[in-house]
Formats: structure tokens, C-alpha cells, sequence
């Protein structure tokens, strides 16, 4: 696997090496060793995925609090997405920036994202379906969410929303947040 550090500190476009021959490829999507020898020490306890009809589709910017807070490996299976972090860790030298990667299940690069995040994207194309490696489980009681249309983030979304659920609608602003103490 090959590690692509990207600001702010701690996020990595990770690319997946493929073992390739007359019937395909072979590649490691996570690897514990790897990861550690990247600096990163993370177990991954529930993988979720999500499908999106429409091209368009917006879904986010979903973090949980500690004690879930949680580091997420995100990749795209099929289609392409513009994915969105924001960096709301206390205390961060880059809290509020927003940092946009586009995956797409042609390169199959994943996104690891460490705790204080948060997290969304935009589907590019129809059908997407998305995988997603969560380090703790999902916590109702401590999920939060930053609203994806802050202008204070200026994230340059490339489509106009088609579908959003009620949900993402009500997010905070980042000036409304309390930022995550880690
Ligand atoms: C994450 C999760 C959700 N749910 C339930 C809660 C809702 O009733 C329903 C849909 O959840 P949500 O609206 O959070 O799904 P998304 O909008 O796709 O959010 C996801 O995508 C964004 C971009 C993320 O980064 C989050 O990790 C993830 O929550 O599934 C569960 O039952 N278990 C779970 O682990």
C-alpha cells in the first residue's frame, strides 16, 4: 500500500498495489502492519456501505464525539465521489480547513481520515457505492454533524445537491461547534 500524506496532519490518500496477471489483480485493502509503518495505529471494529442512486447525492458532514470518535478509511467501490474532510480537532492549527479528494472505483484510493474529522461527500456519477472502516462503533448518542453549506468552509461542491436527507439539513455551523477535544 502507498501512503499519501495530506494536509491537515494525520490525513493520507492511501493507493492500493496491485499484484496483476492474465486472470486480474490481487491488492491489499488494509493491512495493519502497513498502516503502523505509516504511523498509523487504528483496528477497525464496523465497515459500512452505502449505495446512491442519484449523481449528485450529498451526504454529511457526519463525526462522532469521544468517547467514539472515530478514524474512518473511506473508499468508493463504484462510480466517483467528491469526498470532504474538515479538521474540527480542539486546538488544531488548521481547525475549520476543508481538504476535498475525489475517489472514484477506477483508481480505488481510499481516504484514511484520523478522529476529529469530519466527514462527507458529493457523488459524481449515478450508482455509487461506498465502503467505509470505522474504528468505533456507531455511537447515536455521540454523533454530531457540520453543515456540508457553511460558507465559513467554502468546500467547492461540484454539482448542485439532488439528494440530501432531512438530517443533513440541520447541521451546525463551525461557529457554532464545540470542537472535538481528543
Ligand atoms: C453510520 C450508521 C448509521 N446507522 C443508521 C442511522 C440512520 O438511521 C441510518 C443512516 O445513517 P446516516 O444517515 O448516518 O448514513 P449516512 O448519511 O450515509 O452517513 C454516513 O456517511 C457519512 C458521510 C459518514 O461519514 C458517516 O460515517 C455515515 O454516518 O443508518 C446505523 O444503524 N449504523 C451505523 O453504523
Amino acid at each position: 500500500m502507498i501512503f499519501h500524506a495530506l494536509p491537515p496532519k494525520g490525513l493520507f490518500r492511501v493507493s492500493i498495489e496491485k499484484h496483476g496477471d492474465a486472470r486480474g489483480f490481487f491488492a491489499r485493502t488494509f493491512c495493519t502492519q502497513e498502516f503502523a509503518n505509516a504511523g498509523i495505529d487504528v483496528t477497525w471494529c464496523q465497515v459500512n456501505s452505502a449505495f446512491n442512486r442519484k449523481k449528485g447525492t450529498l451526504r454529511g458532514l457526519h463525526f462522532q464525539r469521544p468517547p467514539m470518535a472515530d478514524a474512518k478509511l473511506v473508499r468508493c467501490v463504484r462510480g466517483a465521489i467528491l469526498d470532504v474532510v474538515v479538521d474540527i480537532r480542539a486546538g488544531s492549527a488548521t481547525f475549520g480547513q476543508a481538504t476535498c479528494v475525489e475517489l472514484n472505483g477506477d483508481n480505488r484510493d481510499m481516504l484514511f481520515i484520523p478522529a476529529g474529522f469530519a466527514h462527507g461527500y458529493q457523488t459524481l456519477t449515478p450508482d455509487v457505492e461506498m465502503l467505509y472502516f470505522h474504528s468505533a462503533p456507531y455511537s447515536k448518542l455521540d454523533e454530531g454533524g457540520l453543515a456540508w453549506d457553511d460558507p465559513a468552509l467554502d468546500i467547492p461542491w461540484l454539482l448542485p445537491p439532488t439528494e440530501v436527507s432531512v438530517r443533513d439539513t440541520g447541521h451546525s455551523r463551525l461557529s457554532e461547534l464545540e470542537p472535538i477535544a481528543l
